[in-house]
């Protein structure tokens, strides 16, 4: 059986009055990408500051590797790498040097940080940017930077707490790409509120909606849930709604007026592509199809309803 590096049971924090996550629970496998998906203000930083030992639990335990965070913090943190919303640069310092002082910070043997220090450059692509100073680097190569920083004491454990915020999309699949090699060799924990970005990283998710757990599962079980049932198309010269209603795998049509329809499915292989290859072959003159995919909102309603 794979190994559990994070055990989460129970958990439950409050500001003041208001609770901002309720009875958390959840473990993350010593490898892979788990992703903690919510739209803002769910609650993902919160559990995120929790589990790195950044905010104390109002209720509830984190145990990382089996050593109880709360009891025995020093200890726990070791095994931890957190790059936080905002990465904690220091833009007068060079690469080097900043990842020197963090190494040092995580108190490594003064042996081994030079090493380690060469080793965390290489695997985030920056050794070219070693006697950069942080503050010259673009929005990408920070972030980077803020991933060294993060793994430069070899955790087995890196929680990145909205990672590609604020990047290009160039940036973006760069990042995802470094994520993904890292998740090789180490536990990976993300936070974001992008549905494509769990989809296009995550092994396994958890979606939280106002503090409470919502969808757990792999993403694949994910992305069964929340394949599309309907497709919009416009077609200039249609046939009558009866014929529409024939088409095979279409199981209901609504005319929206206009010349523009919504056809409903229940497998969606192929659908689109059966169906600009009929209107093609009977003259519907069609002019436009698109699936019509659920918002990250409308998920977090189903789910919320379900739950
Ligand atoms: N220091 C604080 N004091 C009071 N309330 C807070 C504090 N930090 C967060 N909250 C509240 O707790 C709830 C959860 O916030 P949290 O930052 O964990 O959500 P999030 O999912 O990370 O959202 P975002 O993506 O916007 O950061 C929100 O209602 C937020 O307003």
């Amino acid at each position: 059986m794979e190994e559990v590096i994070v055990r989460v049971e129970h958990l439950s924090h409050r500001y003041s009055v208001d609770w901002a996550i309720r009875d958390i629970n959840f473990e993350v496998k010593s490898k892979g990408v788990f992703g903690l998906l919510g739209s803002n203000g769910a609650g993902k930083s919160t559990t995120m500051n929790i589990i790195c030992g950044v905010l104390n639990q109002t209720e509830g335990n984190v145990w990382i590797n089996n050593i109880n965070l709360r009891e025995n913090p020093v200890e726990a943190k070791k095994f931890i790498g957190f790059l936080p919303q905002r990465p904690p640069l220091y833009p007068d310092m060079t690469v080097e040097e900043y990842l020197t002082y963090c190494a040092n910070l995580h108190l490594m043997e003064t042996g081994e940080v030079g090493k380690a220090v060469e080793r965390a450059m290489d695997r985030c692509g920056v050794t070219h940017f070693r006697s950069r100073l942080l503050g010259n680097l673009s929005g990408g190569y920070q972030q980077r930077i803020g991933i060294a920083q993060a793994i430069v004491h070899h955790p087995k454990f890196v929680v990145l707490d909205e990672p590609t915020n604020g990047l290009d999309p160039n940036q973006i699949v760069e990042i995802r790409n470094l994520i993904k090699e890292l998740a090789v060799d180490h536990a990976v924990m993300l936070s974001t509120h992008i549905l494509p970005e769990v989809q296009a990283t995550c092994d396994e998710i958890r979606m939280i909606e106002q503090g409470k757990v919502v969808f757990s599962g792999t993403i694949d079980d994910f992305d069964n849930y929340v394949a599309p049932t309907s497709f919009t198309a416009t077609l200039g010269n249609a046939p009558t709604n009866d014929v529409l209603a024939t088409l095979e795998g279409i199981t209901k049509v609504d005319d929206l007026g206009d010349h523009h329809y919504r056809f409903h499915f229940t497998d969606p292989k192929d659908i689109t592509e059966k169906m600009i290859a009929i209107s093609v072959a009977k003259g519907w003159q069609i002019e436009e199809i698109q699936l019509e995919r659920l918002s990250l909102d409308e998920i977090f309603a189903r789910l919320s309803g379900k739950k």
